[in-house]
């Protein structure tokens, strides 16, 4: 029989009897299979009953030996009563697995390989390829051949340590991290460490003032890591989530453990205190309402929850600056999140809602936030109130995950917290629900366009065409574009919005030839995973070719062409603490 260890409040693992009573959703799990421990990551416990439950089948019926986790639906059936797999009678049914991201690491790896393994009967032969058993899942997908090759990412980090400081260098190594890219991290940091810690003799020789101080190579190693732990700790993550990768010694990290507190604590008071004082007088008498209630609500240690509401640019941002300058100013911790990365960068030290309280994108009614009670996370979380703007953007159940976990957190600091709503924290929400959209259920093209909705736009603001309309709306909204591109404000301040990516495309084509200097190619490096190929669905038409070919919002072309100066927008999360979001835009 299976031996379960959950993560008990101590974050040890223990032993726990009954899975049903001991795992909450969103639980890190260990199994037991009798040789080796396995740590698997699961959404929840419905799924991880039936997963087992596959394994223990297989090893009852030699039916199921040829069939993925995925077809095994087609011919056994799930009784939930009885939580095992049973020889279908009749019918079929199609089976699907859960998405997993890459950054969720060995899950991830796990559901490649349940993409092709067959007939497994414990975490270890999922983990076995012909006849291997490898450690992790990552090395499995490894040996089948589903990663992609890291050596363009080895190369260009040696090619870059050319003209880039150490410190430069490991950034785009955490973003490699962050993003899951690489297929096996730790065979980058091994033929990459001396360069990413080409720096750190340097400093200690400087900061110790002793010239000729030798550090060794684990030493090296160690405080190079430390640097990349700090990195990944400011994204929510650490080196303990990527499996393989050395650990610096729990002694050395827990002194940074606190960095989270340590920045929120390292404001300009002063320049704080100025920027409060000036601003505070503009306020207008709703904000100054509710700037007293809330002041009021922090200052006399009461608990508060509090909605601002308001149209588009009635100031509710600039109302949490103030708010923020203020608790900031007398060193009181202020967590600002806002529900999408573009929003957050709105905000003073603003960060997304999900990154900073570990909320998962699939949410259920029983979703918990992943956050320790010990961690530093925590600990900051504890001692702050918190500001949430475009509140009306997000599912409810994130609401309720996030108050189950700010209850759970404030246990410690009184016993009656877990009665009240979150926690008994100040929480400010904030937002417009005009914003939303209307959602009409299930409606259809006639329901939702109503023509006696069209709008009139005033003449003064349609641009009349000449001849041809691109060049017309570019020399409108970017007027004098070739003299002014160099002003890095001038595409701050303007955009056109396109309906059609199509549009978009000539608009950018159009701009891109106008301006001066060398185009330049960028082609991306787009490939089949090796887990894909062995699915029922027809892939022969699915090729590379096809794959560059796609053209679709949220995606960028497979050719972009670019030249200096010209403006581009992130369409991925890459280093939130580095305002590196979705939306972002660069030059
Ligand atoms: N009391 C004030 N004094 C001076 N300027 C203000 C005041 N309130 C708001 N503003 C300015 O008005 C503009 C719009 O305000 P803000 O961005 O705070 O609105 P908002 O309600 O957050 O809008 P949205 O819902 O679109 O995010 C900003 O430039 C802001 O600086």
């Amino acid at each position: 029989m299976w031996r379960i260890f959950a993560y008990d409040i101590h974050h040890r693992w223990t032993s726990v009897q009954r899975l049903t009573f001991h795992l909450p959703n969103q639980q890190h799990v260990v199994f037991d299979d009798g040789d080796i421990t396995t740590h698997v990551y699961l959404l929840n416990k419905d799924l991880l009953t039936m997963f087992t439950g596959w394994m223990m089948a297989n090893r009852r019926f030699s039916d199921g030996w040829s069939l993925t986790y995925v077809e095994y639906p087609g011919k056994f059936v799930y009784c939930s009563n009885s939580r095992e797999w049973k020889p279908r009678q009749r019918g079929f049914s199609i089976g699907r697995l859960s998405f997993a991201h890459p950054s969720s690491g060995e899950l991830f790896y796990m559901r490649m390989l349940l993409n092709v393994q067959r007939g497994c009967t414990s975490f270890r032969s999922i983990r076995t390829v012909n006849g291997v058993t490898y450690d992790t899942f990552q090395e499995a997908c490894s040996a089948m051949g589903f990663l992609i090759d890291d050596k363009e990412y080895i190369s260009t980090i040696k090619e870059v340590a050319e003209v880039a400081s150490a410190a430069q260098l490991r950034k785009p190594f955490v973003m490699l991290l962050l993003s899951g890219s690489m297929g096996r991290p730790l065979s980058v940091w091994e033929q990459t460490w001396a360069y990413l810690s080409d720096d750190i003799l340097y400093r200690r020789r400087h900061e110790l003032q002793y010239p000729d101080l030798t550090i060794s190579q684990d030493d090296l190693q160690t405080f190079c890591l430390l640097e990349i732990e700090k990195l990944l700790q400011s994204n929510g993550k650490s080196l303990r989530n990527y499996a393989g990768m050395p650990v610096p010694n729990n002694s050395l990290v827990s002194q940074f453990s606190n960095l989270m507190l340590l920045r929120e604590l390292q404001y300009d008071t002063i320049s704080l205190t100025r920027e409060h004082d000036a601003n505070v007088l503009k306020l207008n008498e709703e904000q100054r309402v509710v700037y007293d209630k809330i002041i009021d609500c922090i200052s006399n240690k009461r608990h508060g929850f509090f909605f601002v509401y308001g149209f588009g640019g009635s100031g509710k941002t600039f109302l949490y600056r103030v708010l923020s300058a203020r608790l900031r100013s007398e060193k009181r911790i202020v967590i600002n999140v806002a529900s999408s990365g573009i929003a957050s960068l709105l905000l003073p030290g603003g960060k997304t809602t999900h990154s900073m309280f570990n909320i998962p994108v699939e949410l259920t009614k029983d979703t918990v936030c992943r956050i320790k009670k010990d961690s530093a996370k925590a600990e900051v979380i504890r001692l702050a109130d918190l500001i949430w703007d475009e509140a009306p953007m997000t599912n409810k159940l994130a609401f309720k995950a996030l108050d189950r976990m700010l209850r759970d957190i404030m246990v410690s600091v009184s016993d009656r917290n877990k009665d009240l709503p979150f926690g008994g924290k100040v929480v400010v929400l904030g937002g417009d629900f005009r914003q939303v959209l209307p959602v009409i259920p299930k409606g259809r093209c006639g329901t939702v366009v109503n023509d006696k909705l069209f709008v009139d736009i005033p003449s003064d603001l349609i641009i009349l065409v000449l001849e041809n309309p691109v060049e017309d709306i570019v020399n409108t909204i970017y007027s004098n574009l070739v003299q002014n591109f160099c002003d890095l404000s001038f595409f701050q301040d303007r955009a056109i919005l396109a309906p059609t990516v199509d549009n978009v495309e000539e608009i950018n084509n159009y701009i891109v030839d106008l301006l001066p200097g060398e185009k330049k190619n960028y082609l991306s490096t787009d490939s089949i995973c090796g887990s894909d190929v062995y699915s029922d669905v027809d892939v022969d038409w699915i090729n590379v070719e096809f794959l560059n070919q796609i053209r679709c919002s949220g995606l960028p072309n497979h050719s972009l062409k670019l030249k200096i100066g010209v403006p581009i927008i992130l369409l991925r999360n890459i280093d939130l603490a580095g305002g590196l979001c979705n939306g972002t835009r660069l030059v």
